[in-house]
């Protein structure tokens, strides 16, 4: 038996819509890997009886397909579903790293990445890799279609969720088709901004590059209390702040010792409105870890 912690993890950070990502230090699932002549799966923790124990149905069956690892999958779910946390790509990422690792597959953690994508496809229609690339290999991840590039970042984050759900499937059928020129030279500009200051551990170029005009304002209706949350974070000394995937989770970056401060703010304001929430003052951490 094998077990795999994966981090959560917030994708798009505003200007990199379905691209960039980052590893949280924590919540993570839990993932105790078996094998077995056909795959069954057990889930626990946060959330536990929203999450199919059908392998068709849970991110890890499309993991043990792709790898040809038949497995008891144990998960013990840290990330609530349906939070904007990367709660499928945190058990697909731990399936993937613990299921290669248990059937000496060889892959590289780079060439995991479109292996544990395939478990995302089951739940939102779409295999996107923003959520299980940084899941995998912690850091600030960068995902095209021409593959992964990983930056070992360091920047303290607040991330801060609501009792409120938002399906990932019906958040992207918001995202809007169209943009103008206008949009996009400010989203390249941002996209920029803040991939630059990951590079340079800079809080404050990132939190500028997470500014976005497109997805995060149709996105933000589905969420209650988001702009005043907002706006809280930053008067509290957050140097930017967008919704955390497709939400409703809020992400806020900050400088070293402000988390405190910024987490009290966004429960507040989330009270303000009536809505319950709990919040992560975390920081970019590492990727998936066999224990
Ligand atoms: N291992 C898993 N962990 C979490 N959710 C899963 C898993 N397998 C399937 N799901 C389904 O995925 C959906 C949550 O995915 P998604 O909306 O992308 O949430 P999140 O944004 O937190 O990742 C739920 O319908 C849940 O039942
Ligand atoms: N790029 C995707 C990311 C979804 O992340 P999740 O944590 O909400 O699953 C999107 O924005 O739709």
């Amino acid at each position: 038996m094998l077990t795999v912690r994966a981090p959560a993890t917030s994708a798009n950070l505003g200007s990199g819509f379905d691209v960039f990502g980052v590893a949280l230090e924590r919540p993570a699932d839990v993932v105790r890997v078996s094998k077995a002549d056909r795959t069954t799966i057990e889930v626990t923790g946060a959330g536990s009886q929203f999450i199919p124990e059908d392998p068709e149905k849970n991110t890890v069956g499309a993991v043990a397909e792709a790898l040809a690892a038949p497995a008891h999958i144990q998960i013990d779910k840290g990330v609530r579903p349906a939070s904007g946390l990367g709660s499928s790509a945190a058990s697909a990422a731990a399936a993937a790293v613990g299921l290669n690792a248990l059937y000496d597959r060889g892959y590289t953690r780079e060439e995991l990445v479109p292996i544990a994508a395939k478990g995302e496809a089951v739940v939102s229609g779409d295999a996107h890799d923003d959520n299980v690339a940084p899941s995998i290999l912690g850091g600030f991840t960068i995902a095209t279609h021409s593959g992964v590039r990983q930056v070992d970042a360091s920047i303290p984050l607040v991330a801060c969720l609501p009792d409120i759900v938002v399906s990932t499937r019906d958040a992207r059928r918001v995202v809007p088709e169209h943009a103008r020129v206008e949009q996009l030279v400010e989203t390249v500009g941002n996209a920029a901004t803040l991939t630059t200051g990951m590079h340079r551990n800079d809080p404050e170029l990132v939190g500028e590059g997470m500014h976005d005009t497109v997805v995060t304002p149709a996105r933000a209706e589905l969420i209650d209390g988001y702009e005043a949350v907002r706006e809280a974070a930053l008067s509290a000394g957050a140097t930017g702040v967008t919704i955390s995937g497709a939400g409703p989770t809020v992400i806020a970056a900050c400088h070293e010792g402000s988390q405190r401060a910024i987490a009290s703010a966004m429960l507040d304001t989330f009270g303000d409105h009536g809505v319950e929430a709990r919040a992560y003052q975390s920081r970019i951490g590492r990727g998936a870890q066999i224990f």
